[in-house]
């Protein structure tokens, strides 16, 4: 490890899950301060959110959020049921993508982000484990704007009690192994009046 990685290292706190079934891994403050907000303000401004619907029994709905998929040419990406083209790479996303692969040691090629306007926005249980992110996928989750909880359950061992972990302003969540496998997640709603949050997912899209 070369000073630079070392000096690197120092600046933020890791937290590794003792979770069964999982392999789990946050790094709080991952981004400073300064570059957090910076990045928040830019990537609020600059990338090109929609608003995706989802049809359940024959009836279209909102999603409660705002998305995007940016990425690598050609690497669509079905979610909620619909396949999506993503936007080219923006200067700040590429920015985001090397720095957590300095971690993460795979090269992403996707990434899926959400906008929490408010507390009325979430996302609902679910696994990452859509066929194109292969057998054991790999998601780099980074979080700026309002602390929202990540919520963890285990499918099958309904004993085990739910995992909350608090996302903060530039932190950096690691998800890899068989934890897709095995549990859900999601983000709840609130009725707490609070700021906006913006979640990056990081994938690697095989196709
Ligand atoms: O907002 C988050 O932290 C989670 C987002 C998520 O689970 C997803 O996009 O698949
Ligand atoms: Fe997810």
């Amino acid at each position: 490890m070369d000073i630079q990685q070392r000096l690197f290292d120092d600046n933020f706190q890791k937290v590794v899950f003792d979770l069964p079934d999982a392999d789990i891994v946050l790094y709080n403050s991952f981004f400073s301060e300064e570059e957090a907000n910076k990045l928040f303000k830019s990537l609020q401004d600059s990338i090109q959110w929609q608003q995706d619907q989802i049809t359940f029994y024959g009836k279209t709905y909102n999603v409660p959020r705002l998305s995007a998929l940016y990425g690598y040419e050609g690497k669509s990406y079905s979610y909620s049921g619909i396949a999506m083209n993503p936007h080219a790479w923006t200067s700040n996303l590429l920015f985001i993508k090397k720095r957590i692969e300095m971690i993460a040691e795979v090269d992403f090629t996707s990434c899926l982000l959400n906008y929490y306007r408010d507390g009325n926005d979430s996302n609902n249980w679910h696994q990452d484990n859509e066929k194109e992110l292969g057998k054991n996928p790999i998601i780099g989750s980074v979080s700026f704007g309002q602390t929202r909880p990540f919520q963890l359950k285990h499918i099958f061992k309904k004993g085990l009690k739910k995992v909350d972990i608090p996302l903060t302003h530039g932190s950096f969540l690691l998800m890899k192994g068989i934890t897709q496998h095995f549990w859900k997640h999601n983000i709840p709603k609130t009725t707490k009046t609070i700021n906006p949050r913006i979640n990056l997912t990081f994938r690697i899209i095989k196709n």
